[in-house]
């Protein structure tokens, strides 16, 4: 009765021996990833490939970054909104910092950020966000392949994979004090392809069901909130809803998390497979770092469906 009247977030095992393309686990993975994605946008990964160590170093050498001056956080720019640093500002929850590294699987992308941060760099903090980045880009990658089998697209499986880019967030929100609102990030959902969730122990991420319940995520070292965003509505003809989330705070201790975000360069087309008499073109082609931009632009900002608005039939 109780799974009835709250619903939870679906949980699939990745850390299973042998996960691998044509074996009989492979294909059970992929039935519960598709039945979680076309359900709820969302579903907890428990993913053994980053070891506890590096789990442990990550979210540790965060709480040195975001230590520094804020001056210092302020020079995490980008061109692309939101992508740099976030925090101290008006419109953001006053809880709410963040920092992002573009091309984040890339050694080039970690040490143009460590550059920015520390004088000289600093390796520890490059190995381990690139590490990190490159592992979980790869349950990333399993789930866009699991996908594009499941909907008998494979042949563009490996121009989407060349085209993917991952931008990697990292994010604190402290505590709410006494009579301060104890939202860390308001309702939302992403405008990339697919996001990776993780965190430290504090709770406080929450995913909306379809009849509208919220969801709370428990955290733990082994387990990933993969979500879809609504660049990968958009390519899927809106078989996978965006899942709508947000982030509530209680207690004093901060909630460090991370999320590594796919994009994917130039132009996304609906497949011609995924359209018939029943479901039909719903977007024309688009750009998915165009619907980000959209998203913040004075009329983007305020639409229930950004992508609905940006590139609908
Ligand atoms: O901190 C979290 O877990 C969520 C962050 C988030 O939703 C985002 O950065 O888009
Ligand atoms: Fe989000």
């Amino acid at each position: 009765m109780g799974s009835l009247a709250f619903p939870e977030l679906p949980i699939i095992d990745f850390s299973k021996e042998n996960l691998k393309p044509g074996t009989n686990s492979w294909l059970s993975t992929c039935k519960d990833v598709m039945h979680a994605l076309e359900e709820y946008g969302c579903f907890v990964a428990v993913y053994d490939k980053v070891p506890l160590k590096l789990h442990n170093d990550l979210f540790s050498t965060l709480e040195d970054l975001f230590d520094l001056p804020l001056e210092i956080k302020r020079k995490n720019v980008s061109d692309l909104p939101y992508c740099g640093y976030v925090g101290n500002q008006p419109f953001v929850p006053s809880l709410y910092e963040g920092m992002g590294i573009t091309n984040a699987t890339t050694l080039e992308g970690t040490e143009d950020f460590s550059h920015t941060m520390w004088p000289g760099g600093n390796d520890h903090f490059c190995k381990t966000a690139l590490l990190y980045s490159k592992l979980v880009s790869e349950l990333e990658q399993m789930v866009v392949r699991m996908v594009f089998e499941s909907y008998g697209v494979d042949q563009h499986h490996d121009s989407h994979k060349e085209s993917t880019t991952y931008f990697f967030r990292m994010m604190k929100y402290r505590g709410p004090e006494k009579n301060e609102s104890d939202v860390g990030c308001n309702i939302h959902t992403d405008k990339g392809f697919i996001t990776v969730l993780h965190q430290n122990q504090v709770s406080g991420l929450e995913v909306k069901s379809k009849d509208g319940q919220w969801m709370a995520y428990k955290p733990s070292p082994s387990s990933f909130v993969v979500m879809a965003g609504e660049a990968f509505l958009g390519w899927s003809n809106e078989r996978i809803p965006a899942a709508f989330h947000r982030v509530v705070m209680s207690g004093s201790e901060p909630r460090y998390s991370v999320g590594l975000f796919s994009f994917v360069k130039g132009i996304i087309k609906v497949p011609e497979e995924l359209i018939d008499e029943e479901n039909p073109l719903r977007f024309k082609p688009f750009e998915s770092f165009g619907l980000l931009r959209y998203f913040f632009t004075e009329e983007g900002r305020g639409k229930e469906s950004t992508i609905k608005a940006y590139c609908g039939v």
